[in-house]
């Protein structure tokens, strides 16, 4: 298995500087989106990286394939103080693969450390969503450990309130609403990164 810190073969080495081949625009740093569980970290930065035609990556993605276990079974076998050991390893490692789009797990951006590595090489930007609608978008789905609770509904509300003043220590926040769709979203990061002068 390769290791959780090791770099993919074919990425080490990437240029600093991508120039985006559609849009004419460039990134010049990773953006990381961080934000709570169904706030569109995965749907919307991978819409965002296929529209600039920049590298996407995840960080739960990365863990389930270098672990070759889904992230509740990482849960299950190793509890969460190992997954979130395995989390900063493997966001340190795509933090260093250079500009693209970086998708983190809903507790990544809580470590202190890893806001740190974040705030070194790559912008964050808060994908921000009140209770309701991230309710709405994970209610149906039984792959988030954490909402394995007897109500997970009000432990989602529990974890926003406790997590809020963390993420909103992100470079830059989007707001996302009901109604708004995907592609949408994807106009509104564009449009904070271009004000921000991260995509230019
Ligand atoms: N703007 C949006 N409009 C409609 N559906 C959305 C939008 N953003 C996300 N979704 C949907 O909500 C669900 C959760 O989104 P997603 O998996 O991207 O969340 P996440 O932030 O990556 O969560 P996690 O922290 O658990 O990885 C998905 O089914 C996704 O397609
Ligand atoms: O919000 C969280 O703490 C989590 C969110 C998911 O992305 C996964 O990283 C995992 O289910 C934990
Ligand atoms: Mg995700």
């Amino acid at each position: 298995m390769r290791a959780m810190g090791d770099k993919m073969p074919e990425e080490a080495g990437q240029a600093e500087r991508r120039v985006t081949a559609e849009t004419g625009l460039s990134l010049t740093r990773p953006v990381v989106l961080v934000g709570m569980m169904g706030c569109g970290k995965t749907a919307v930065g991978t819409a965002l990286a296929s529209r600039l035609n920049v590298p996407f990556r995840d960080t739960d993605e990365a863990l389930e394939s270098a672990a070759r276990m889904t992230i509740q079974e990482i849960f299950d076998r190793d509890g969460e103080a190992f997954f979130r050991a395995r989390e900063s390893e493997v966001l340190r490692r795509l933090l260093e693969q250079g500009p693209g789009i970086l998708s983190t797990g809903g507790g990544a951006f809580l470590r202190p450390e890893n806001r740190g590595v974040i705030g070194k090489s790559g912008v964050s930007v808060w994908l921000k969503a009140d209770g309701e609608l991230l309710w709405s978008r994970v209610k149906h789905r039984t792959t988030r450990p954490l909402l394995m609770t007897d109500d997970p509904k009000a432990t989602l509300l529990a974890l926003l309130a406790e997590r809020t003043d963390s993420y909103s220590e992100a470079s830059l926040t989007v707001q996302s609403v009901p109604g708004l769709s995907i592609a949408q979203m994807v106009d509104r990061v564009i449009a904070a990164l271009q004000d921000a002068a991260i995509l230019t």
